[in-house]
Formats: structure tokens, C-alpha cells, sequence
């Protein structure tokens, strides 16, 4: 009350009006300079992060990839020269030698003619493969089968011919333009093209902007470049900004980082998303009274506004990708109803739901910490709470004040951009012994690209591939390495080997083992296989190992739940019976419940006689045991669709068993975050913090219950003025501010109101609060 105020000597008045509420006066904007009182969630970083790692050529790192699926009339180059295939010089074994041969040749080339050459790092760059051949003289060279014509030195002639299919065989980004279009274009004019990311973009001047399309799967994405001819250009690409420049090669940064060249965006948001979540704000609350015939003085009867929609995440267990955020960036709750008269409250906003896949992380964007890690189907997490909804006048009513003129703004729910990222769990795991061609598969049915060479232990760490059916289903396949004696491999990766693969939940276990039998075998088993005994000593090493490491420890457990395996066998081994059986019984004395996890047999190597010899008594064989055996050529590519469509058949058997069986039960509570936030906005109001700014002479109020406070604050009704300042009495704002030593004329600022120090005792007396507010306020200011 105005009274109270009066009893001190400097009794102090902090006015405040909303903008609306001065006609008379401009309005004018203040710049306030220190400190920053944002609230706490509406931190904006960068949206750009470090560039991903380097795709490269060796396979010792894990790597994941995406493409549509493996089409018959794909225009790949024919890898077998004749029906019979010897091993040792296969093709996919040649490719490595001509990539050898071709560097050096390229070398030797750019010697002799100065002027004209292949650019062998302009190629790297196309998701770092270098099938490419070159042709020897002229101007043209061959790259992933496809003719590739040279640029001269000015880097202004010349471009792949085809589609830019050409690289790797299965990218299926595309130009707009065809290649005679573009030749034109640029003659005409020279300024209207560019690069991005190594690729040429042509470009049309529209209202001093240049502009232009680029198109990516199918999907075209406009490009507007700003820049002079001189200087860097900038473009941006939905909203995102691109590595543009006016010559080739030249790079340019974006704002913070560079993207990696030559990844298309698919696969650049394959485990990577940012999103915008921001929970409804409240409904606000309203002054009313109850007038009805024969109820004299019928009392308040405004209704408190609705509470804002919650942001909620849940875990879809369909989901193994965070592609769909790219089509939807921004979640939004929606806002609670307003209150009306006749007590009738404001309907709640609508909740907002966004779903990710098992294993994603959501962290705060910019930030390290983890909010949250989600990782078993069916999930639930608040993670932002709606606003409070506002109070309505009937609210207010008490003893004291039987005709509350005064109701509340509904509190503005919480924002928050948020990365997320996702540690995939394969779906699927390729198993077999070394050399058996799980590699092969994984890069035919996938765009993986593992190493792939005739000899065992070739893949040391797991590789990732997506295998997409069309584009609402897909798999994520993981090729591990060889079982048997890939075992010593892992000597020496250590912890190393645990960071890579933390993504891929089977083969983390097996190769944990693996390292252990490597520690082992150094120390004396080496080149024997192991006793029973010894394999198990190590298994449950590795267990330990596993179990000191907690989030490596819940990848496993979870995955191992999921994992189906494709179990390959190399049908031109001496006994694949035997291989087989090794490999069943490897699996089995490392955990019998990932051996028991279903799997399908895909016998390998067909095209040769002696696996095709041998595939009518394997068949028998394991038919004899109750198991579907498929047969195929990774190599050929034959077969091999029949052997994901039945591992996906497989998973999808699975998946529907999960969801009847096991259900979102026992989930811990994973509403801390949404805790979080609201205990950091409902922060009492005693709690703040102020800082002078001696230059303008301000004061800066900051606590978040007082921010809250003014925010919430209906400036249209006489009482909430009077209810402020009471506030700012109880809370000690006052008395701090005079023990600080304020002096009339200081301005004062709480969250978003700005007001005037006012000394009572020079004034005509607390209690005329409007005398004292006509006299001395300067207006509030919305800032
Ligand atoms: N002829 C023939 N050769 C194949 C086939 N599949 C794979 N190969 C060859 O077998 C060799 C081994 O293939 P990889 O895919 O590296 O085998 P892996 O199982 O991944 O081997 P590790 O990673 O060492 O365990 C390579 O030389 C392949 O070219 C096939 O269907 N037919
Ligand atoms: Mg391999």
C-alpha cells in the first residue's frame, strides 16, 4: 500500500506504464548497456558447429553414411572384367592399385604441362573416394566411370560431364541447367556464376541479388549470393550459409565454420539437427464483474487465462535418422485461451510433441552439457513447460480489496534452440568371419564406403550404412569386423576404439572383447586360437571394461537388445560349414544372448565355382538345422536385395514384438529439463541483482522473479501499478537501491519497464499516488 512507502524518509516511487499508455509523449527506445538482462532461455547461438570430421579413404575410422537404395540401371562401372574372378586380382582389389597408379601419373602430368592438369584435391572433396582414372592425354579424364572433362588453369572452362552421378556413382545431386545451357551462361555472363562447395552454380541477377538454384535430390534449394565481384560472396541456402566463391576453389568461411564440401545435405543431417522449441505462452487474465438482475454488487467475475502447451520429446522407435528435421525446424506450442467473465477460465494451448529416434542426445544449442540422452522406444520427456496462465480478477479478490481492478498477463513460455544429435544403433549388424565379404555387402547395399580388400582384418572399426527401401523406410546397417581372429586387432586402439564406437552398439561389444583377446594375445597366445576358457577370461575382461565406461555401458545394453545380425559366410572358404559354426559359437561364448538374437545366413561368393559348388550341401546343411539360408554375389550385387529384404522383414517382426511386449514401462523421469526451467523462471522475487551504470546513471534490477513479475504485469488496470509497487517494497528493491545510494532522477530498470527514482519527501505526499505519478513519471518504455 502507498501508505507503507511513507514511512520512510527517501520514500521512493518507481512508476511504470506500458508504451501504449503515453500518446502524448514519443516513444523513444533506450539503449541500455549493461548488464543484459535476457532472460535465461532465450540464448541465440550460432547455428554453425565445427565441421564433421574428414571423410577418408582408409577404413579405420567409423563413418556413416546414406543414399537411396541401389537402383539396377545405376550407372556403375562393370567391376568384373570375365565371369570368373580370381581373388587376387579382383577388381575392388584392382581400384586400390589404380588409385596408386593414377597419383603418381597425375603427377607426372601436371610437370609436363604446366597450364593444364587435374585438380586430384578438387576430387578428394566428393566424399572422399578417388575412383578416378585418368586418361592420359587431352583434356578429359575419367572419375567413378564417368567422363570428366579438365578445367584449365583459370578453373572458366570445362565441368563433369553427366550428372553429378558421377561422383562415387551415387550421389544424385543434379544442376538445373544442362551443360550446354551453363556454357552459354557463362560466356554471357561471367559474373552470374559461381562455386559452392566445389560445385558451379549459375546465377541470374533479381532485385540486386543474385540468385540461382541448386539442385539435391530431386529437391531444388534456392541460392542467393550477396557480395561484390571483388570481395567474398556469401550465399545462403534455406536460410543456412554457404561456402560460395566467384572462382573455384577459392574458400570461403561462413560464419563461424566451413562445411565440409562435397557431403550433400542429407547426409550432413543424417545424425545432426538443430531445432527451435518454445512452449505457449499463457493466456492472460481478465477484469469483470457480475451484473445480473437481482445480484446487486455481484463481485469480480473475471477468469484466469489458460496455460501455455508443453513441448514434449518422445522416442520413435521407427525412427533411425534425424532427416525429417529437416523439413520442420521450428516446434511451437500453442498459447492458452484467454480468461472471460463469468468465472470462465482459458482453455490450455495445444502440446507440442517432436519425436527422435533411440539414441539421440538433445543438448542446449552451442552448449556441451547434455539435457538429455534418449534412448529406448516410447520415451516421454517435458522438456519446456507451458506459461502460467494469467489471473483473472476474481483471483484477486480478498478482504481488503473486494473490486480487484486488476489482472495478469499470461507468462511467456520458455524457448530454447536445441542440437541434437544422433549416436546410432545399428539395426542391423553384418557378422561373419574376416574376409567373408561383409564389407562388400555393406557398400552394395548401402553408399557406405569401407575399405574392402582380399585380405582378413581389413575393417578394424565398425562402418555404418543407411539402407533405404524408399523414403519412409529405412535400416541402418553396421559391417563389424572379422570374428574370428579379428579378435587381435583391436591390440593397441584401446580407448580410442571405445569413442568410435559409440555409435554402434554390437559391435562395441564384440570389439571390446576383441581388444581384450588382443591384450591376450600379445601377451603370449599369439597366431594359436584360444582355449575355451581363455575366451571367456577375456569376455568377461571386456564386461568389466564395458561396465566402467557407463554411457558405452548403456549403448550395449541397449543394443543388444535390438540388434538383428546378417550373418555372411564365405562360401569359397575351404569348410563354410565350419566357418559357420565358429562363428555361431564366437557369438555365443561372448554373450548367448546376442546368439540368440535372429539372424539370416547369406552364403557369399557365388560367381566363383567353388562357393557354387558348394552351396547345395550348406544349404541342406542348415536347412537340416531349421535355418533360411540365402545365397548371393556382394560382389555381383546379385542376391543381395533378397538378403535385406529379409533382414528388414526380420527387424520389422522385431519391432512389432518390442512394441506389444515391452511398452514405454518403467521410464525413469525424464522431466528434469522442463524442472529446470521452471524452477530457474519461478525464482522468488527477493532473489536479485542490481548494477549501476554510473554513465546514464541507470539501475539495473535483475532477478528472474522480478522479470517474471513485470512481464506478467497488466499495465491497463489502475491496481497493478499499486501492486508493483508494493512489490518492489517487499521484495527489498527499494531499499536496496537506496542503501546503494540512488539519487532522484536515476532511472530504474526491471525486466522490460524502465522508471524515474522519485524521492517521496520532495513530493506532496505518498499517499496521492496519481499527484506524485502526473508530477514525476517519466513514461515507461517497452525496451
Ligand atoms: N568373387 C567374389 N569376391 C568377393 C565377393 N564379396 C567379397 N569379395 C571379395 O572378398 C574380399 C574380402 O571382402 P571384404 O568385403 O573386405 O570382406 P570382409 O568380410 O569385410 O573382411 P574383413 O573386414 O577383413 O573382416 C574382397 O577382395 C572382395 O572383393 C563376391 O561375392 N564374390
Ligand atoms: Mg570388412
Amino acid at each position: 500500500m502507498a501508505a507503507s512507502i511513507s514511512t520512510s524518509f527517501f520514500s521512493p516511487y518507481a512508476f511504470a506504464r506500458p508504451k501504449t499508455g503515453s500518446p502524448n509523449k514519443p516513444f523513444k527506445r533506450k539503449t541500455l548497456q549493461k548488464p543484459d538482462p535476457k532472460p535465461k532461455f532465450k540464448t541465440q547461438t550460432s547455428r554453425y558447429k565445427s565441421p564433421p570430421d574428414p571423410i577418408i579413404l582408409s577404413g579405420s575410422e567409423a563413418t556413416t553414411y546414406t543414399r537411396l537404395p541401389p537402383k539396377e540401371d545405376f550407372p556403375v562401372p562393370s567391376l568384373i572384367p570375365s565371369s570368373e574372378v580370381k581373388l587376387s586380382d579382383s577388381a575392388v582389389a584392382k581400384i586400390d592399385n589404380e588409385i596408386e597408379d593414377l597419383n603418381s601419373e597425375e603427377e607426372e602430368y601436371d610437370e609436363q604441362n604446366g597450364d593444364l592438369g587435374l585438380n586430384y584435391g578438387k576430387f578428394e572433396i566428393f566424399e572422399g573416394t578417388s575412383e578416378l582414372e585418368y586418361e592420359g592425354t587431352g583434356v578429359s579424364g575419367f572419375m567413378g566411370g564417368a567422363s570428366v572433362t579438365m578445367h584449365d588453369k583459370d578453373g572458366n572452362s570445362g565441368f563433369i560431364s553427366e550428372k553429378f552421378e558421377v561422383f562415387e556413382g551415387n550421389s544424385d545431386l543434379e544442376y538445373e541447367e544442362d551443360d550446354d545451357d551453363f556454357q552459354e551462361d557463362e560466356e554471357e555472363e561471367e559474373e552470374a556464376s559461381g562455386f559452392m562447395d566445389g560445385r558451379r552454380v549459375n546465377m541470374h541477377e533479381e532485385d540486386g541479388t543474385y540468385k540461382g538454384i541448386v539442385k539435391e535430390h530431386g529437391v531444388s534449394a534456392k541460392l542467393y549470393v550477396v557480395g561484390d565481384d571483388d570481395g567474398p560472396m556469401f550465399g545462403f541456402d534455406d536460410g543456412e550459409s554457404v561456402n560460395f566463391s566467384a572462382n573455384e576453389g577459392d574458400y570461403v568461411e561462413g560464419e563461424n565454420e566451413m562445411k565440409e564440401k562435397g557431403v550433400p545435405a542429407v547426409m550432413r543431417c543424417f545424425d545432426r539437427a538443430k531445432i527451435y522449441a518454445k512452449a505457449g505462452d499463457g493466456g492472460n487474465g481478465v477484469v469483470a464483474f457480475r451484473r445480473e438482475k437481482y445480484v446487486p454488487l455481484g463481485g469480480p467475475s473475471g477468469g484466469d487465462g489458460g496455460r501455455g502447451g508443453n513441448v514434449f520429446v518422445e522416442v520413435d522407435g521407427s525412427m533411425n535418422s534425424l532427416l525429417p528435421f529437416r523439413n520442420r525446424v521450428h516446434f511451437r506450442a500453442g498459447r492458452g485461451s484467454h480468461g472471460q467473465g463469468r468465472m470462465q477460465d482459458g482453455a490450455k494451448g495445444e502440446d507440442v510433441v517432436f519425436k527422435v529416434a533411440p539414441g539421440t542426445v538433445i543438448r542446449e544449442a552451442g552448449k556441451e552439457e547434455v539435457l538429455l540422452e534418449l534412448l529406448y522406444p516410447g520415451q516421454r520427456a517435458l522438456l519446456l513447460p507451458g506459461g502460467r496462465g494469467g489471473r483473472g480478477n476474481a483471483s484477486f479478490k480478498s478482504g481488503a480489496n473486494k473490486v480487484p481492478r486488476i489482472a495478469e498477463n499470461g507468462e511467456i513460455g520458455p524457448e530454447m534452440w536445441l542440437d541434437l544429435e544422433l549416436k546410432l544403433v545399428a539395426d542391423v549388424g553384418i557378422v561373419g568371419a574376416p574376409n567373408a565379404g561383409k564389407s562388400t555387402l555393406l557398400s552394395v547395399i548401402s553408399a557406405a564406403q569401407p575399405s574392402i580388400a582380399n585380405y582378413p582384418f581389413t575393417t578394424l572399426l565398425p562402418n555404418l550404412g543407411v539402407v533405404s527401401f524408399d523414403y519412409d523406410t529405412t535400416m541402418v546397417v553396421a559391417d563389424l569386423p572379422g570374428l574370428l581372429e579379428g579378435a587381435h586387432r583391436g591390440f593397441g586402439l584401446g580407448h580410442e576404439f571405445l569413442r568410435h564406437t559409440e555409435r554402434c552398439s554390437a559391435l562395441a561389444l564384440l570389439t571390446a572383447a576383441g581388444s581384450q583377446f588382443g591384450n591376450l594375445l600379445t601377451k603370449g597366445f599369439s597366431k594359436r586360437i584360444l582355449s575355451t576358457n581363455e575366451i571367456k577370461n577375456s569376455i568377461e575382461i571386456a564386461k568389466v571394461t564395458k561396465i566402467q565406461s557407463p554411457r558405452f555401458g548403456k549403448f550395449c545394453g541397449y543394443d543388444l537388445a535390438m540388434v538383428n545380425q546378417i550373418h555372411v559366410v564365405d562360401g569359397s572358404g575351404p569348410q563354410p560349414e565350419l566357418e559357420f559354426d565358429a562363428v555361431r559359437l564366437e557369438l555365443e561364448l561372448f554373450d548367448p544372448e546376442l546368439a540368440e538374437k535372429p539372424y539370416i545366413v547369406a552364403y557369399n561368393k557365388m560367381d566363383l565355382p567353388e562357393a557354387y559348388e558348394k552351396w547345395l550341401s550348406f544349404k541342406e546343411m542348415l536347412q537340416a538345422r531349421g535355418f533360411e539360408t540365402f545365397c548371393m554375389s556382394a560382389v555381383k550385387r546379385e542376391g543381395t536385395h533378397e538378403v535385406i529384404c529379409a533382414a528388414h522383414e526380420l527387424l520389422r517382426k522385431r519391432r512389432g514384438e518390442k512394441k506389444d511386449s515391452e511398452g514405454p514401462k518403467d521410464l525413469e523421469n525424464l522431466n528434469h529439463v522442463a524442472e529446470m526451467v521452471h524452477k530457474q523462471r519461478s525464482a522468488s522475487i527477493n532473489e536479485f541483482e542490481i548494477f549501476h551504470d554510473s554513465d546514464s546513471n541507470t539501475w539495473h534490477v535483475v532477478g528472474s522473479g522480478l522479470q517474471r513479475f513485470v512481464q506478467m504485469t497488466n499495465w491497463r488496470y489502475v491496481d497493478s501499478e499499486r501492486r508493483f509497487q508494493h512489490v518492489l517494497e517487499a521484495s527489498g528493491v527499494n531499499k536496496s537501491l537506496i542503501n546503494l545510494g540512488i539519487k532522484e532522477g536515476d532511472t530504474v530498470v526491471v525486466g522490460e519497464m524502465e522508471m524515474v527514482w522519485y524521492n517521496s519527501a520532495n513530493s506532496t505526499g505518498p499517499s496521492s499516488v496519481n499527484n506524485v505519478s502526473a508530477a514525476s513519471v517519466k513514461w515507461a518504455q517497452w525496451k
